[in-house]
């Protein structure tokens, strides 16, 4: 899951490791340079202090006969350390805080990340971001995240760089991709029953077989379940809704073809209220997002049955459409969080990380397979170890 963009992202870790690296080396090299000079100093000076000390201790000699051999040494070590000092004190000067704190920074081993250190790396994760299909606005974001997580001195003197660099991207996508998380089953237990959930979204993406496995899901959670065909619209529709409510053995509500979806959804909701099942599972007709009858349709069953939650299906593969339809969907009829199916067969991750940042509503499902199980909740911290950590 999400293969191609997780390479990409520990590319990116990689180039910040290289240049971090290739700025180590010529850190190193300064420094020898620098010491190599200090040295050479220090040694001219208190050469020249011994001699001057020698001279005067030879005058010293021949005027007063006194013993004086220990003196030159004496002098010389005073001359030394003097010297040293005043070498000290340049260098200090020179040295502003910031050369300073580089200047321990390396001697530790850590380097310092400038914003021209990263302008080569960020362009090409802003690349990377794109041809995985993330929205441009979310790339965006992400880039501005971990440049202001990255630039700077406290931050790299405490971590190696590849700690550095993996802590910037968990932030930046989970900022983006934890966008308006709420407990899906938290709130369907405290909800007055029936809760009564419509899913939207266009053909063939996965609607059908998804509120079939949220049934189970549901059902595993031991609340009882009705499913709604309000794909009234399609022919087959029926037929196909059937299949999985009879292998789930859940009770379908239906009407002919061609009948009014929202009546539909009513049933099934006094259905549920004279059953007293918990959960109303609403399909709908999957037209384009475009099309206002679609919109006209979406209104009516809100009024009809004025669902608690409406639900926005799409599938992972289809990257940046998915996060369109998504987006024209909320605007047409305001969805509360979206399923993302098919996750199992896309390696890019763009709809996963792009959709909650651009619509501001969660995606709550992941859809993982072809099977009745092959449901997951959602987990914004678990999608990012999947990008960035060791979770496959
Ligand atoms: N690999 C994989 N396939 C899935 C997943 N979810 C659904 N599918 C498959 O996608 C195909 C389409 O699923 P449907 O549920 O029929 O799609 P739909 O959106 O209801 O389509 P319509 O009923 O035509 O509106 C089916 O073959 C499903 O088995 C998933 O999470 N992973």
């Amino acid at each position: 899951m999400f293969d191609g963009l997780k390479n990409k992202l520990n590319s990116f870790r990689e180039d910040v490791e290289e240049t971090a690296e290739e700025k180590q080396a010529e850190a190193d090299e300064t420094a020898a340079a620098e010491t190599a000079e200090a040295d050479a100093d220090v040694a001219a000076d208190s050469g020249e202090a011994t001699d001057a000390d020698a001279a005067a201790a030879a005058d010293t000699d021949a005027d007063a006969e006194t013993d004086s051999e220990s003196e030159p040494t004496d002098g010389a070590g005073l001359a030394s350390e003097e010297a040293a000092a005043a070498l000290d004190e340049e260098r200090e000067e020179d040295a502003g805080p910031g050369r300073l704190q580089r200047a321990a920074a390396f001697a530790t081993g850590k380097v310092i990340i400038e914003e021209d250190d990263l302008e080569d790396p960020l362009w090409e994760l802003e690349m990377a971001l794109l041809e995985s299909d993330v929205e441009m606005n979310v790339a965006e974001e992400i880039l501005d995240t971990v440049r202001e997580k990255m630039v700077g001195e406290t931050r790299a003197q405490v971590q190696t760089t590849g700690e550095l660099v993996e802590e910037a991207l968990h932030d930046a996508l989970y900022e983006v991709i934890s966008v308006g998380q709420f407990d899906f089953d938290e709130r369907v237990r405290s909800a007055e029953k029936p809760v009564t959930i419509v899913f939207t979204g266009v053909n063939g993406v996965g609607k059908t077989t998804s509120i079939a496995k949220l049934a189970r899901y549901l059902e595993d959670r031991g609340l009882s379940v009705v499913m709604a065909n309000g794909d009234t619209y399609r022919a087959g529709a029926n037929e196909q809704i059937r299949k999985h409510a009879d292998n789930l053995d859940q009770k379908l509500i239906t009407h002919e073809q061609g009948g009014d979806p929202a009546a539909v959804l009513y049933d099934a909701v006094e259905y549920a209220e004279a059953h007293d099942v918990d959960v109303v599972l609403g399909d709908t007709a999957g037209r384009l997002h475009t099309s206002n009858d679609l919109m006209a349709q979406l209104e009516k069953i809100d009024r009809v049955v004025n669902p608690d939650m409406t639900l926005f299906v799409d599938e992972a593969v289809a990257g940046q459409d998915a996060v369109e339809r998504a987006k024209k969907f909320n605007d047409a009829a305001e969805i509360d969080g979206a399923v993302l199916t098919k996750a199992d067969a896309d390696s890019n991750g763009g709809a996963a990380i792009s959709i909650a940042y651009v619509t501001g509503k969660p995606i709550l499902f992941l859809g993982t397979g072809q099977g009745y199980d092959d449901l997951e909740r959602f987990d914004p911290e678990r999608m990012v170890d999947r990008l960035v950590g060791e979770e496959p």
